[in-house]
């Protein structure tokens, strides 16, 4: 790796021919996930260059990977300017990458936002006012949101000549019905916002989608389990989202990498009068829990698969078994499943985990071909049933940066 300034540096990289595109940008508190959709005549291709800059956080070694379809990622260490942040080299590095000679014309920038609270059941087109409500938000996706808007402010401020879309995960939820909203709370805490909102919208939209062209049974009852750092179940019904785990915060349902998921809220009520404050609280929830807290070891699955510590093992069953469940749950939601999609870095990479929500779901009627999961490595949309499955069972690669840049050229579409 080379620590060359990306600015005036070849990032060697080849770019299929692409003239306009839209970049959509998932920013994180120390990493920014960024890929270039084409545009075409009426639809948003697949992505062409993507990337990620990593080490973003105060202190940390920033460098920044970029890859060309069909070709191996490229990374090199960022070099601060003066009185620059890591985060301002490395959106620097990404408009240059992506703005190459030659390069597409960009016609919007594309932003997950984690949190779009009640105010948006649909992607907005960013200004002033709309940036004041997400900052509103904060408080109830502290682990996402800050950074989200970080990127959103970063990319105003380097090109403000571009329309800059926010894509929300809760936005896909707006169809749940109020008794999937509503917590058993007195009625004025409901019209204040506090309800569940749910999250990972833009991937559910998306495999929701894929799975649509896939399947003719994915009109009907899909259970669908993205499953990454976050970590989240949803119960489609023709098409659109009733019922799913995460809820008013990304910290409900299922356990994560370094979340707890659900948890009994009187055990907070227990950590409060024994002296925890709110932000050592938010701490333990947010970043010492879920597989971390629990193994020891790590908060990444590929760590934990690879460890004998007895952590690892045990971190890897409580995964699993809060996984089916809430696929218990969301199935009696449903009224039964006629498709099980699993998706993000653990449903897409993780044959183990897939073999055995799979196993424990078996009262369903699911039944998966050993074969045919071993061979879904997360690269392309893969059936893994077997042929006397009552419920198909498939694994489709997420693309959240798809939709919000599909999103993005329908809002600027509409706005002319
Ligand atoms: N081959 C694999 N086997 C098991 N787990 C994997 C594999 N590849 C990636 N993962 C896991 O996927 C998780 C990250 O998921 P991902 O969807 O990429 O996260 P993010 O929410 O940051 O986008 C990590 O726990 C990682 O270990
Ligand atoms: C909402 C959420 O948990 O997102 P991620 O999986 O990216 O952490
Ligand atoms: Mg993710």
């Amino acid at each position: 790796m080379n620590a060359r300034d990306p600015q005036t540096s070849d990032i060697a990289v080849t770019h299929a021919p692409m003239r306009q595109a839209v970049l959509s940008v998932n920013a994180g508190s120390s990493s920014l996930k960024f890929a270039v959709y084409p545009v075409g005549a009426d639809e948003v291709g697949e992505a062409g260059l993507s990337g990620l800059a990593e080490g973003l956080e105060p202190g940390g070694q920033p460098s920044i990977s970029v890859k060309s379809p069909g070709a191996a990622s490229v990374k090199q260490a960022l070099t601060l300017r003066e009185g620059e942040t890591p985060f301002d080299a490395a959106l620097r590095a990404v408009i240059a990458a992506v703005e190459h000679d030659g390069g597409p014309r960009l016609l919007a920038v594309a932003h997950r936002v984690v949190h779009g609270g009640s105010h948006y059941a649909a992607s907005v087109l960013i200004d002033d006012a709309v940036l004041a409500i997400l900052d509103s938000l904060c408080p109830l996706a502290p682990l996402h949101q800050p950074a989200n808007l970080t990127g959103v402010r970063a990319f105003r401020r380097a090109r403000p000549d571009l329309p800059q879309v926010a894509c929300f995960d809760t936005a896909f939820h707006a169809t749940t019905p109020d008794v999937e909203q509503r917590f058993a709370l007195p009625d004025s805490f409901n019209d204040e916002g506090v309800r569940r909102y749910g999250f990972h919208g833009l991937s559910y939209q998306y495999v929701s989608g894929v799975l649509a062209r896939a399947t003719p049974r994915a009109g009907g009852r899909m259970l669908l389990a993205h499953l990454g750092n976050g970590a989240s179940l949803c119960a489609v019904r023709e098409g659109r989202s009733i019922a799913t785990t995460m809820g008013f915060s990304a910290l409900d349902g299922l356990m994560m990498g370094t979340r707890s998921g659900a948890i009994d809220a009187g055990v907070l009520l227990h950590l409060m009068r024994a002296g925890w404050t709110a932000a050592a609280i938010e701490k333990l929830l947010y970043k010492q829990s879920g597989l971390l807290g629990v193994s020891g070891v790590s908060a990444d699955m590929r760590t934990l698969r690879a460890s004998t510590e007895a952590g690892a093992a045990r971190a890897i069953a409580l995964f699993t078994y809060r996984v089916v469940r809430e696929c218990g749950a969301l199935s009696a939601c449903l009224g039964g499943v006629d498709v099980l999609g699993f998706t993000g870095g653990i449903g897409e990479h993780d044959v183990a985990l897939r073999a055995d929500v799979c196993a424990a779901l078996g009262h369903l009627g699911v039944r998966i071909d050993a074969a045919a999961n071993r061979c879904a490595d997360g690269s392309t949309v893969a059936a893994i049933h077997a042929a006397d499955s009552a419920v198909e069972v498939w694994v489709v690669p997420t693309d959240e940066g798809r939709v919000a840049a599909r999103d993005a050229m329908a809002l600027l579409h509409a706005g002319r």
